[in-house]
């Protein structure tokens, strides 16, 4: 296998986080293309020449019926096959922001393959909504890594990552989706008090701005039970370089910003 990955950056009308995510997996060694999704719609074979998908941040459709649902609907049509294929490839799918509500919203996350395609009489039982604040939400948050084997969290246990969105609360129907989730190693980061020694998953919500938008049990990101997708609501394209910490100075950071790590964990799994 190439020691180079191609990345699919699939963006959307409204995709506006594309091109520093782009930047971030092509710094890493990957060879990116920014794909628009009604190109691949036109020819949906074309994603079976890459090895990773990556669903970037935005207002994909203005957000329009809700973050990511027509977005998703488009993946669970008419690319429906073709996204089938790739999660029962060794193939890595990450979903960053707007990319992890479309992963949720189109059913890719939680269950990646196995339960691909979704059936439709089935309601999903969990999404992402509106924060508890009612408001877009923008700041950064210390998170703790749990899912140590999804491939793209590979050497991280905890990191700082700014936040921005609207509707990134975790909601379940059950308590059991959790205790699933819990099971299959599929709950992959969540937020918490900077400084903790180990991250716990609790079902005390921690308060504003911890947990920034009231998600269950603090949740931040999730992957599936293969551990070769992610979703988080982080942006990890956010924090290439030390310089784009909001206290850079202040604790004399230097180098390369933390985020960089996911992007490079994947580029290395085909390595
Ligand atoms: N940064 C983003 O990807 C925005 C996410 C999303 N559209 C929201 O506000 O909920």
């Amino acid at each position: 296998m190439s020691t180079s990955p191609k990345v699919c950056v699939l963006r959307a009308p409204g995709t506006n986080c594309d091109i520093e995510t782009a930047h971030a997996f092509d710094l890493c060694g990957a060879e990116s293309t920014r794909i628009h999704l009604l190109k691949l719609l036109e020819k949906p074979a074309q994603l079976n020449d890459y090895q990773i998908l990556c669903l970037p941040g935005g207002f994909s459709y203005g957000d329009d019926v809700g973050a990511g649902i027509i977005f998703a609907s488009h993946l669970q049509g008419q690319l429906g096959e073709v996204i089938g294929n790739f999660l029962a490839a060794d193939k890595l799918v990450l979903g960053i922001c707007n990319g992890f509500q479309v992963l949720l919203k189109s059913g890719i996350l939680p269950g990646g393959a196995a339960s691909w395609p979704p059936k439709a009489d089935q309601p999903r039982d969990a999404t992402l909504t509106w924060n508890n604040n009612g408001k877009y939400t923008s700041l950064w948050v210390n998170l703790g890594v749990l899912a140590k084997e999804n491939v793209f969290l590979k050497d991280i246990d905890q990191i700082e990552l700014p936040i921005a969105h609207a509707e990134g609360r975790i909601a379940v129907s059950d308590p059991s989706v959790i205790e699933n989730w819990q099971a299959n190693s599929q709950i992959a980061m969540c937020y918490r008090e900077t400084g903790e020694a180990e991250t716990t998953i609790q079902e005390e919500i921690l308060p504003y701005p911890v947990n920034p938008n009231g998600s269950a049990c603090n949740i931040a990101a999730l992957g599936d039970p293969s551990g070769r997708v992610l979703g988080l609501m982080p942006h990890p394209e956010r924090y290439l370089f030390a310089t784009q910490h909001p206290q850079w100075t202040r604790l004399g950071l230097e180098g390369e910003g933390a985020g960089i790590q996911l992007f490079r964990n994947a580029v290395n799994y085909f390595a």
